[in-house]
């Protein structure tokens, strides 16, 4: 990466090798179904000047319809992980997370794929989520405002998840430019034709983007809202862990709505409201996702924020 001192562009390299992810975890059918489509048909994402892999991320998780055999592949790249020597008793998704570094990483190094996608649903009422872990990636935030622009009226919204406590080991993060696709409401082991047409529509604008910046285009500099994970939200709990309430009607199904403090929250099973008590205006998603009982996770917190993205062009 170099600034030229005239414009004040950043030059990146061209990104030519790009991997599409499904399946990773193997109860979030429309990434599953469709790269199971397009590893039968490359077609639809075959454009000048790039090589796109569609590729089945926890196949045996995706043959038994759930979200992971042993752990959680999407938590599965740490460096420990990575490091770990290579054995048959090693955790299955351990063992895959050392596979797909191998193929598409290794991570933090020059050979890495350049973008990752990858495709997941939630059971939230999310929309259209794209998901980034770094506000310094120049490439990404150009993307993001280039599909932001290409499906208005249509609205995605961008988490930036770089917080240094909350932020996890995606599979994706073995890419230079890791991008995570979450659409949502979409139960389980469903499929839901809208869901899947949103997920599919997103991936064409990002590698139209793509093509477009190895063919040498210019992006302005520009501006990219964000929301910036900010805190997880467990459900209230007695003193054994059980669950004690459960998200509040005017709370559920109001991903990315602001969430003032002392609004409700929760609502105890004798019909008692919780309510927020933070000290500012927050915007919560995830809310009552099903994967995120495991995790003692009601809900995460993010604040708005306005990013700069510096102008680019390929190097
Ligand atoms: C519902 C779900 O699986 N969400 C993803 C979000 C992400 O990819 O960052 C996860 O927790 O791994
Ligand atoms: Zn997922």
């Amino acid at each position: 990466m170099s600034s030229s001192p005239y414009s004040g562009t950043v030059h990146l390299d061209e990104a030519r090798r790009v991997a599409i992810f499904g399946g990773t975890h193997g109860n979030e059918m429309s990434g599953v179904t469709l790269v199971n489509l397009w590893m039968n048909n490359c077609a639809e994402i075959q454009r000048k000047g790039v090589d796109t892999k569609p590729f089945i991320t926890n196949p045996k998780a995706v043959e038994k319809c759930s979200r992971y055999v042993d752990t959680d592949l999407n938590r599965a790249f740490t460096p420990e992980n990575l490091s770990t020597p290579a054995g048959g008793d090693l955790p299955y998704e351990i063992q895959r997370a050392q596979e797909i570094n191998r193929m598409f990483g290794p991570k933090g190094s020059p050979e890495a794929y350049d973008v990752i996608f990858d495709l997941h649903n939630t059971t939230s009422n999310m929309g259209c989520t794209l998901i980034l872990e770094s506000s310094k990636d120049h490439f990404n935030l150009q993307m993001m405002n280039y599909i932001k622009k290409a499906i208005a009226p249509a609205s995605c919204l961008v988490l930036l998840n770089e917080h240094p406590l909350l932020k996890y080991s995606t599979s994706r993060s073995v890419a230079k430019h890791p991008v995570g696709l979450e659409v949502g409401p979409q139960p389980q082991g469903v499929l839901r034709s809208n869901i899947f047409e949103a997920m599919r529509v997103i991936l064409k604008h990002a590698l139209d983007f793509i093509e477009l910046f190895n063919a040498g285009m210019h992006f302005p500099t520009c501006t990219v809202e964000v929301f910036r994970v900010a805190d997880r939200i467990d459900y209230p709990r007695d003193a054994n862990g059980n669950i004690i309430a459960m998200v509040h009607p005017t709370l559920q199904d109001c991903d990315w709505e602001p969430l003032n403090p002392g609004d409700p929250m929760f609502q105890t099973f004798d019909g008692k409201t919780i309510h927020y008590q933070g000290s500012c205006t927050v915007y919560p998603t995830f809310i009552n996702e099903a994967a995120y009982y495991e995790k003692q996770q009601a809900f995460v917190t993010t604040r708005r924020e306005t990013l700069v993205a510096s102008s680019i062009r390929k190097a």
